[in-house]
């Protein structure tokens, strides 16, 4: 590790100024570890926080509202997101805020989301969602800063798509080209019929910051999920397949699955996950013991 805290060499470094009360400067730096956030101390020592990149789950380009008073940013043209109020107050001093704007703003914003593992090996362990707003005022002209923020989004993306668990980065496959979709398949009669509830209020959130592209599927009887699995093109859900519900639920997609004629490359090409909504939820419990 170096004096800037970096095992890696990075990818894309600038200096962001941090507009709290306290004026300091952040240097950010990309790399194939994540974001490395060094605030400069006026008695000259660095600290650095790293956002492991296996935390963040997307980012996206923003511009400024126009309204006084917080920052409003909106997601740039052609964004998938909705308008959102951005909530950098509540971040913590290790990242760059963005406390107010001014009128005829020309910056662009580029929001970086993370789930940041807390209280590690501990039994109270969990994520906490931290949002890195880095503001591009380098030029007169939105559109140049844009540009520049661009750049950070698109190199972010980059190493997201080709992350491992182990925090490595490989090539990704042929296959991985197929199809960028999620398919997310809810059952709304599952467990106390909480799902389709479940599904807007915690889910959507999550695939709008992760810029997921997604195709839901709501059953509408016994075996609907099942019929899905065998007649679809599952090719196009790349980025796997999500039930939400119980037990009964997966094991319709895994035996639809399986009536399948190329049923082993299927298996090869899918990856398959639950998200807990039914009345045992066996299986994702399983999976979580497992995996602690
Ligand atoms: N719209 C629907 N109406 C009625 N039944 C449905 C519908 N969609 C799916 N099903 C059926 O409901 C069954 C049970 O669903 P699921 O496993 O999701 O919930 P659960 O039984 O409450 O949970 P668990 O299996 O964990 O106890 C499934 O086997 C499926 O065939």
């Amino acid at each position: 590790m170096d004096g800037n805290g970096l095992t890696a060499s990075p990818i894309l470094e600038e200096t962001f100024y941090a507009l709290s009360r306290k004026q300091y400067s952040y240097k950010v730096s990309l790399t194939n570890e994540g974001l490395h956030l060094t605030k400069n101390s006026d008695d000259g020592t660095e600290k650095t926080n790293l956002i492991h990149i296996r935390d963040i789950i997307g980012c996206k380009c923003m511009r400024n509202s126009g309204k006084s008073g917080h920052c409003a940013c909106r997601p740039v043209k052609g964004g998938t997101g909705k308008t959102t109020r951005d909530t950098t107050t509540e971040m913590d001093e290790c990242q760059v805020r963005v406390p107010y704007v001014e009128a005829g703003d020309c910056s662009a914003y580029l929001c970086v989301y993370a789930f940041v593992l807390k209280n590690v090996g501990a039994k109270n362990e969990k994520r906490d969602k931290m949002t890195v707003t880095l503001r591009f005022r380098n030029f007169n002209s939105y559109d140049e800063n844009s540009r520049l923020a661009a750049k950070w989004k698109l190199a972010i993306k980059s190493l997201l798509r080709t992350r491992c668990e182990d925090g490595t980065i490989v090539a990704p496959s042929d296959d991985h080209y197929l199809g960028n979709h999620l398919l997310v398949i809810v059952n709304p009669k599952s467990g106390v019929g909480k799902s389709r509830e479940i599904f807007q209020r915690k889910i959507v959130p999550i695939l709008n910051m992760a810029d997921v592209d997604y195709d839901l599927h709501i059953t509408c009887m016994q075996n609907d999920a099942r019929n899905l699995m065998r007649t679809s093109n599952i090719y196009k859900w790349g980025r796997g397949v999500v039930v939400l519900g119980g037990d009964g639920l997966m094991f319709e997609v895994i035996n639809g699955l399986m009536e399948r004629s190329d049923w082993q490359r299927a298996f090869e090409y899918l990856t398959l996950a639950v998200i807990p909504g039914g009345s045992g939820n066996g299986m994702a419990k399983s999976i979580s013991f497992e995996t602690k």
